[in-house]
């Protein structure tokens, strides 16, 4: 079944019987399940704003998917056999369908009222603009043209099509746009967000990027507000450090051979003892689990200790994350850093970005744990959240701040963060900060009033995979003396991750989805697709099949990229669609299966999807459909992944990659190279080491020479 048909197939009347199950619990007051179970959608009450959105989309993808709002409450009484929450929302007549719905009296206003937290001005200010849920039909609508990206960023440029009803419709004029316009009403529903590959221009021409500083998000001009306030994390200690084991394979992390390049690299240390951290530090690991250093650790701990620029690339998985944390807390106790009190303007000394907010938010939540019993406050920032939250949080007091791009511009914009007193940058997932996508905006913090220069600040980035080019954009944002650590095969995959390459044509693709699917059993399973409607497509298809699961991507609400995410984590829905915009960063334990039903646009994205699985030394497997009509360009640089990850490669495979030889190739899809290591061309000072500390000049070299030099 081609593309065409995925409306005619997602509107089959049987499938509106699969209705969400909402997380009770989390949402108590609520009861969101049972009110949607009880509330019949009739009456013309998405005037409400916020409470008519929460309910919009709440009520789940049975609703608004083709039978508008008659449907929805007829749906609603059926048998709550799914665990999808909510996606499809207002699909394809979700306007319609939920302009009427009614769930606000038990669902989210009692949600609202809990958490709104004193905000029922700016509540209400959105109520009265009106109709917001009612615009927001167009959301994941099929063939409207907010779903085709295949990429999807949460700041930045997808915000220009998201908030302003700029998408690529608007530009044709007819066809789906036009019909995604009508069903949409005016357009001016703030509608999800636009990938990379979607159009920045608005419906009159202009250029319409726009920060959620100019008008965005904050809704000082244009759109509704968004009012979504994230539940506050888990305050006791257990909640705080919980964390998985450490697989079989931590211990193989020492045979990896570490390359760090760049003058007077200090060297590794071996242990955490040698790192020299405070007590509390010391106190925080152990509660965490740590007990032995991982290579990226090993290296960047040092490194970032002595004051240095850092771009530092591992596999996934690998604890990057800690790498950075560590010593920044370190250098703050070290400097007798002091709390940070409630002010208008807080300046923060460190700042960490990341490309989705559910990354930054993971990021947060391992910052607050380390921090644990310091004086160091670490607070996160993310679009798709009331801004009155976001600030609300800085103003109590501020010394690390976890931001995406967007919500930080805004914030800076609002001038409740002030960078004078910046001394640590962290770019993670720095290749994507500084692409197409994010550079623009990292390029625009750098050059912020107030934020010191790179010589005055230590910039610090951590990757998977660092694709040539973009390395060559770092000097940028680096010291020229920054150190590069790269640790095993710059851009290769997790050698933990066994990696299965099926050849599966694109009608027979669900059918195998489903046969492995249930061969897996209940085990926790990743599913990637490329596009927004495709994750909608296949989640609605899976809970058809009697399989639970859920969706994160793009185009659903906040709440409900976290519900799921939630439900994911928590095994409630063992199977979590995703788009790319779950590719990288995320930390979920127990994750055994990433199953590519799509392959992805280039290999680093491949990498760092395979990588959801097999981390911190557990393994996992990764099975992906290849699609002889549409991945050809990927045969090269898969062959390449797999032979560097010692995985069988598929003889199919080698003769497709052959027989679509690219000359000078040395990788990847999109032109850039594996970098093999640094691209600096005329560094000195380089040494190869396994990470137990030794030299490995006897070892093979990891360097692939073709791209260096
Ligand atoms: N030294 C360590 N000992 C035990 N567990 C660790 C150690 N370092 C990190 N971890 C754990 O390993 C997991 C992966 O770490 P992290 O998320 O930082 O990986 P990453 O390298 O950033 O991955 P990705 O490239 O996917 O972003 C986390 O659960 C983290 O708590």
């Amino acid at each position: 079944m081609g593309d065409e048909d995925w409306e005619a197939e997602i509107i089959k009347p049987h499938m509106s019987s699969y209705v969400p199950v909402f997380e009770k619990e989390r949402y108590s007051s609520g009861a969101n399940g049972d009110t949607f179970n009880r509330t019949p959608a009739s009456s013309s009450e998405m005037d409400d704003g916020p409470s008519g959105r929460d309910h919009f989309m709440r009520s789940g993808f049975a609703s608004g998917r083709s039978l508008g709002n008659r449907d929805a409450g007829e749906s609603s009484k059926r048998e709550n056999t799914s665990t999808m929450g909510g996606f499809g929302v207002g699909r394809s007549f979700g306007n319609r369908g939920f302009s009427n719905n009614k769930f606000e009296e038990g669902d989210s206003s009692g949600f609202w009222r809990r958490y709104q937290d004193g905000n029922d001005s700016e509540a209400s200010g959105s109520s009265r603009r009106g109709g917001r849920g009612g615009f927001r039909g167009r959301r994941g609508g099929f063939g409207l043209g907010s779903s085709n990206s295949e990429y999807e960023q949460d700041e930045g440029m997808q915000r220009a099509g998201g908030l302003f009803g700029s998408r690529r419709p608007t530009l044709s004029g007819a066809g789906n746009g036009d019909t995604y316009q009508s069903r949409s009403g005016s357009g001016s529903g703030r509608g999800g967000y636009k990938g990379l590959n979607e159009e920045v221009i608005t419906g009159s021409g202009k250029n319409s990027w726009k920060s959620e500083a100019e008008g965005g998000e904050s809704g000082d001009t244009q759109g509704p507000k968004v009012t979504y306030i994230p539940p506050p994390p888990p305050e006791d200690e257990d909640s705080i450090f919980a964390h998985y084991q450490t697989g079989i394979n931590f211990d193989k992390y020492d045979t990896i051979l570490v390359e760090v390049s760049g003058h007077d690299a200090p060297p590794a240390i071996l242990t955490f003892e040698e790192a020299n951290l405070c007590q509390t530090l010391n106190n925080n690991i152990a509660k965490a689990g740590y007990t032995k250093l991982t290579p990226v650790q090993k290296y960047s701990i040092p490194i970032i200790l002595a004051g240095r620029d850092l771009m530092a690339c591992a596999q996934t998985g690998s604890g990057k994350t800690a790498a950075f944390l560590l010593p920044i807390l370190a250098h703050m106790m070290r400097d007798g850093i002091t709390a940070s009190r409630f002010k208008d303007l807080q300046e923060p000394e460190c700042i960490i970005v990341a490309p989705t907010r559910e990354l930054i938010n993971q990021i947060y939540l391992e910052a607050r744990k380390f921090s644990f019993g310091t004086c160091v406050r670490a607070v996160v920032i993310y679009g798709g959240t009331q801004l009155g939250h976001s600030i609300r949080q800085i103003v109590q007091g501020c010394n690390i701040l976890c931001a995406t791009p967007g919500r930080l511009m805004d914030i800076i914009g609002k001038e409740k963060i002030g960078l004078r007193q910046v001394k640590y940058l962290v770019l993670d997932e720095a290749d994507r900060m500084m692409d197409m996508g994010f550079g623009p905006e990292m390029r625009k913090l750098i050059s912020c009033p107030g934020m010191p220069s790179k010589e005055q600040r230590q910039t610090l980035m951590f990757s998977a995979t660092f694709p040539e080019e973009i390395q060559k954009l770092a000097g940028e944002f680096l010291k020229s003396d920054y150190l590069f650590v790269a640790v095993g095969q710059v851009g290769g995959a997790c050698r933990d991750v066994q990696q299965t390459i099926l050849q599966v044509g694109q009608y027979s693709k669900r059918e195998k989805l489903v046969e492995i699917l249930r061969n897996i059993g209940d085990e926790r399973t990743m599913v990637f697709v490329e596009t927004k409607k495709k994750a909608d497509f296949i989640a609605t298809f899976l809970c058809q099949e009697k399989i639970s699961t859920t969706s994160i991507h793009g185009d659903r609400e906040q709440r409900e990229r976290e519900q799921a995410l939630g439900d994911f984590r928590c095994g409630k829905c063992p199977v979590l669609v995703a788009t790319s915009v779950a590719a990288r960063g995320l930390d979920i334990e127990n994750v055994q299966h990433v199953i590519n039903f799509d392959l992805p646009s280039t290999i680093d994205e491949y990498v760092h999807r395979i990588g959801r699985t097999g981390r911190c030394g557990n393994t996992g497997r990764a099975i992906s459909f290849f699609d002889p009509e549409s991945d050809n360009h990927l045969a090269q640089p898969l062959v390449k992944v797999l032979s560097d990850a010692q995985q069988d490669v598929p003889a199919w495979l080698e003769e497709i990659a052959f027989s679509t030889y690219v000359p000078g190739f040395s990788g990847s899809a999109r032109g850039n190279v594996f970098a093999s290591v640094d691209t600096r061309k005329n560094y000195q000072g380089k040494n190869t080491l396994n990470t137990a500390g030794f030299s490995s000049s006897q070892a093979p070299n990891p360097v692939d020479d073709e791209s260096w030099d």
